[in-house]
């Protein structure tokens, strides 16, 4: 709350502001309206049906006085995950206690025969920010946002704008496949035509204009650059896929040596202070003074964070758009011929990769609900004779890395239960295969499987899992990676004393 405003002249400013936060302006901003009385049960400000949903936990319902009934300057740890469908965000305290929760689609905005994916998620980003309760924001001490892996944006570093459309995480470059081959070790994490290195690269090649003050940025490097404005800094986690090593905290030499090596972000642990949020957005949506911003990580990881999971051999498989797998392991594992990589957490590796099957092939051909529905008819128990592989189009990252691999998805039987049945137990064997292959790479075997992401709902996949895969698997406490980057923001808690991050 700002001091000596009230919910109406808050809100309306916000309206009025919003659009100067997200210049240009998009064309499709309607004439939404809030009801100024209580701001949280707005109309969209976009001519959207309302995609907000905020979720207040009951021990943060209000008594009656309006205001949620939590401990007088308690801080709050805000984290914001922009997944493949929509993004979402949670507000927690020290304790890992959740306050409020939301999530948005992404607006669909039309840019010639694309979509422009910088509006939508700049735009999205405003909006998490507006659904945080408008009176917890004064108690947010720290915020830190996961974005998709390898999703790659090269800006102008003096006018922040970028330099061309970004390269999504499951976009692939093989034309720089070459290239980046003749200068990595062999089979490292950058040989596949859908890391960061091979957008770079690509990007390098075909961009005939001034490249003097290009930077890159990750999606999550980027979306919070929009927050605190330092240019150029970036996660260890987010910045694997682009050749730094976590090992020797550096990019090696035979990245440096190369000529667009100055395009590459600073890089820093995930959960550390960068800067304070900018004045003008702080003022805008009434952050604390002392709010913090600091770096984020990849979504699966943050879904592997939310999950808890501490010990070597437990592996968080996140089901969401794709199939994401990571497994804590004592050992690090890289083979680009598998799409294997092991991103660091603090003394351990992840080991996994992120295959291009999973949700995003259900939601082609059913709704959430009939997902729901016709589960519920599936016994599983008994296992399906159908053997699909669930792509969305031709290329597969991991357990196999081919680019041209086509799904397979018939016959289709009669039977939509027996439809969802062959699907749903196919991705479960190709999670099988991928953590069979693990193992068979030297990685500290998987004993215990936790589930994230939207997939995690389905209980009768969690059964048909633990049958295919010979394991416990379970569905995590916390599902949603947003949990997993608030407790990055509350691992900052970092303070920034004369200029100086402590
Ligand atoms: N009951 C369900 N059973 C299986 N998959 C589901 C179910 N409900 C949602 N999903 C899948 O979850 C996916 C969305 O999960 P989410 O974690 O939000 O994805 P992302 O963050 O990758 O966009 C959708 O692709 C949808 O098909
Ligand atoms: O599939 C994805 C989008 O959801 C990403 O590739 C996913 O984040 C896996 O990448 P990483 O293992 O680097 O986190």
């Amino acid at each position: 709350m700002i001091v000596g405003l009230d919910n109406r002249t808050v809100a309306e400013r916000m309206v009025n502001a919003l659009p100067s936060l997200l210049l240009p302006v998009p064309t499709f901003l309607g004439s939404g309206h809030y009801n100024l009385s209580n701001p949280r049960s707005r109309t969209s400000v976009f001519n959207t049906v309302d995609k907000c949903k905020v979720r207040m936990p009951n021990h943060c319902k209000s008594k009656g006085n309006g205001a949620a009934d939590i401990e007088a300057r308690e801080h709050l740890y805000l984290g914001m995950d922009f997944g493949t469908s929509g993004a979402r965000y949670a507000l927690i305290d020290k304790e890992g206690n959740m306050h409020a929760e939301g999530k948005r689609e992404y607006p669909l905005i039309n840019n010639k025969e694309t979509i422009d994916w910088i509006q939508s998620w700049k735009i999205t980003l405003f909006q998490l920010l507006d659904d945080v309760p408008l009176n917890l924001r004064s108690t947010v001490a720290s915020i830190s946002i996961d974005g998709t892996s390898a999703t790659t944006i090269i800006i102008d570093g003096k006018t922040g704008e970028p330099l061309s459309k970004p390269f999504l995480y499951n976009e692939s470059c093989p034309e720089a496949l070459p290239m980046v081959k003749s200068i990595a070790p062999e089979n490292h994490t950058v040989c596949s035509g859908s890391s960061t290195l091979c957008k770079l690269v690509s990007w390098w090649s075909s961009y005939d204009s001034n490249k003097d003050s290009a930077v890159l940025l990750h999606q999550a490097d980027w979306l919070l650059w929009l927050l605190h404005g330092k240019l150029g800094v970036s996660d260890y986690n987010n910045a694997l896929k682009v050749g730094y090593d976590p090992e020797i905290d550096n990019y090696p030499s035979w990245l440096l040596t190369q000529p667009y090596s100055y395009v590459l972000p600073s890089v820093q642990a995930p959960g550390s202070s960068i800067d304070y949020i900018k004045e003008d957005i702080r003022t805008q949506f009434g952050f604390p003074k002392d709010c913090i911003i600091c770096t984020g990580t990849t979504d699966s990881i943050a879904a592997f964070l939310a999950a808890r999971a501490t010990q070597p051999g437990k592996a968080v498989t996140s089901l969401g758009s794709t199939l994401a797998i990571k497994l804590l392991s004592t050992s690090r594992i890289e083979d680009a011929r598998f799409g294997v990589y092991s991103h660091r957490l603090d003394d351990k590796w992840l080991v996994g990769g992120a295959s291009n099957t999973g949700g995003a092939v259900l939601r082609q051909l059913f709704t959430d609900e009939q997902l729901e529905k016709l589960s519920e008819q599936i016994n599983p128990t008994e296992a399906s004779y159908l053997d699909y592989y669930p792509l969305q189009s031709a290329g597969e990252r991991f357990p196999v890395a081919d680019p041209k691999m086509e799904p397979r998805l018939h016959p289709r039987p009669e039977s939509d239960v027996e439809y969802l049945h062959g699907i749903l137990e196919s991705i479960a064997r190709i999670e099988a295969k991928a953590y069979n292959l693990l193992k068979e790479l030297g990685a500290t075997p998987v004993e215990e499987v936790f589930t994230a992401g939207g997939g995690s709902n389905n209980e009768k996949w969690i059964k048909i899992r633990e049958r295919v895969l010979g394991l416990p698997v379970h569905r995590a406490l916390q599902t949603e990676a947003a949990y997993g980057a608030a407790l990055l923001a509350l691992k900052s808690k970092g303070r920034i004393i004369k200029g100086k991050i402590i």
